[in-house]
């Protein structure tokens, strides 16, 4: 909860969701990873045959596979939201994802955003694969062109598809046999593949049979059986009795499975090529949009500030609260018991102001990258003497104190209801959320603009959008120190998923000084 730049708060957003503790991110909906969890009810339901990691990898490639290179349009942009109801994206995997992934939707983190998070928690933790992860990616407002390849269409015409994407023929075999590691061909979405003679058992009420033994693991395991003829032989693309639907066949062997036969050399070699073009893939993005730096926490980058709170009293004392977070990344130094944290004066002098974070041995998760280790600390100290940062385990951390959020006169009410990825999620009341901010400066502007942006429904998509119409006009309320205070309210109908994904931008008009994306709620607070 920090004032802060627009691409540092994506980069804290999508950090949480995967580097924290595993109850309240992507990661516990595939965990395991051969569960199916059913955005109708919020509850795993395996009785279907259905499997959530594999159909979140699916997502993206149809997401993904209608890019354009020419025009570089398309791509990973959540346009698949307003496609469900395509030949081509046949089956209820897309809205279904989509509305799983809405519980964590802000206005920093995109759908499209979430769509290639899933893949990335989906082969870091279905695979022990690392794919790399960036945020910034920005959600279509409409539906984009046609061009997802279909089993029952010729190799060439599929080529071209993946071709027109930026994937040659190599690429397309890989990338296949990387995403038909997971899951498998579902009798009630494609009864013509799944015709009596196709090699395996078909699982639950819908009649999966998978590509092949292992499908909640990304590994060799398609290919081998592929190539050898054991256990699912490849999977139904392969051995359905619908020749013209024995797409993977067609593609394996159109290079006389010289691509497949490489990838099958070792597991390891196979999940680093994975690795990389899944990460193409998601990275496949229309091109006006900027990433973010890769969000992956190094030896060296692995201790961060987060859920950090600035507040000033009428007597004009301040206080900061905050956590810093280490991740346990390999071949970092085991995560230390307590850390020193040292106060940054607003002139830029470290000064003699410290506080003991310790280690917390509740407060921990489980990330892909590694345990996650919490401490909290609270620097107490003068408005006169104000931030501009802090020290801790020899490094800076950059803050400002030009305008605050101040969190202990910010409220709102009533208090929603625990965050639970649930319809329940869904029910609106009426909430008020009073806003109060601090203002340094000697020429103060008689008011200030608070404008919220909440997740909405839109026509076409079960993807949510943001809205960011609704304004509220913070007042001059006092001074405290150098502080002006300002505080406003707005009373709206929400639900409590809009109120979980609401956040808050503040701005005095004519100022660069601004608070971005400060947070009403978090979902773990
Ligand atoms: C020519 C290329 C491809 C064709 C024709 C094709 C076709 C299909 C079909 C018909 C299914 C069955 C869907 C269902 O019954 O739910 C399927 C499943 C799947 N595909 Fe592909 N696919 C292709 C390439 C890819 C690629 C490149 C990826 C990922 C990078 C991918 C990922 C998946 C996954 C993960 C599943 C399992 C879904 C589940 O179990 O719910 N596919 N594919």
């Amino acid at each position: 909860q920090w004032p802060t730049d627009s691409n540092s708060a994506i980069v804290r957003e999508i950090e949480h969701l995967y580097l924290d503790s595993a109850t309240h991110n992507l990661q516990s909906f595939i965990s395991p990873c051969s569960q199916y969890v059913d955005s109708s009810t919020g509850s795993v339901d395996n009785s279907l045959g259905r499997q959530t990691a594999a159909e979140w990898v699916r997502v993206a490639f149809h997401d993904f596979v209608t890019y354009n290179i020419y025009t570089e349009s398309g791509g990973v942009d959540a346009s698949i939201g307003f496609e469900t109801t395509r030949g081509e994206n046949v089956g209820t995997a897309f809205n279904d994802a989509l509305i799983n992934f809405s519980y964590f939707f802000n206005a920093k983190v995109s759908m499209s955003d979430l769509i290639a998070l899933s893949v990335v928690v989906t082969a870091g933790h279905c695979g022990g694969t690392s794919v790399s992860m960036r945020g910034g990616r920005i959600d279509a407002t409409a539906a984009g062109p046609t061009g997802v390849p279909q089993p029952q269409q010729d190799l060439h015409t599929q080529l071209v598809e993946f071709s027109n994407a930026g994937f040659n023929q190599d690429d397309t075999i890989a990338l296949t046999a990387c995403g038909h590691s997971f899951g498998g061909v579902h009798r009630n979405i494609f009864p013509d593949v799944i015709q009596p003679g196709t090699t395996g058992t078909q699982e639950g009420s819908d009649g999966r049979i998978a590509f092949d033994s292992t499908s909640d693991t990304l590994d060799t395991t398609v290919i081998n059986e592929y190539l050898q003829g054991t256990g699912n032989a490849g999977g139904p693309l392969v051995t359905t009795t619908n020749v013209t639907d024995q797409s993977d066949l067609r593609l394996y062997s159109s290079d006389s499975n010289s691509t497949v036969k490489n990838l099958a050399q070792s597991q390891s070699y196979f999940q680093s090529q994975c690795s990389a073009l899944f990460q193409r893939m998601i990275e496949t993005a229309p091109g006006s949009v900027r990433f973010t730096n890769p969000i992956n926490p190094t030896s060296t980058t692995n201790l961060k500030p987060y859920d950090v709170d600035l507040s000033v009293d009428w007597d004009g004392n301040m206080v900061l609260n905050g956590y810093l977070r280490y991740v346990q990344v390999s071949g970092a130094a085991t995560a230390p018991d307590s850390y020193t944290v040292a106060l940054v004066d607003r002139s830029g002098t470290t000064t003699s102001t410290t506080a003991t974070a310790t280690k917390s041995d509740t407060d921990t998760g489980t990330g892909l990258f590694g345990a996650t280790n919490s401490y909290q600390f609270t620097l107490n100290f003068d408005s006169a003497t104000g931030l501009s940062g802090i020290t801790a385990g020899g490094q800076t951390f950059a803050f400002q104190d030009t305008m605050f959020v101040i969190p202990g006169l910010t409220s709102l009410s009533p208090f929603p209801p625990p965050f639970s990825a649930t319809p329940a999620m869904d029910d609106t009341g009426d909430y008020t959320s009073n806003v109060t901010v601090a203002y340094l400066s000697t020429s103060a502007p008689d008011s200030l603009t608070a404008t919220f942006s909440m997740p909405t429904t839109q026509t076409g998509s079960v993807a949510p959008k943001i809205d960011a119409s609704t304004t509220a006009t913070l007042e001059q309320i006092g001074v405290s120190g150098p502080f002006t205070i300002y505080s406003g309210s707005i009373t709206k109908s929400l639900s409590a998923k809009q109120v979980y994904g609401m956040s808050i931008d503040v701005a005095a008009s004519g100022s660069s000084a601004g608070v971005v994306f400060y947070k009403l709620f978090n979902k773990d607070s």
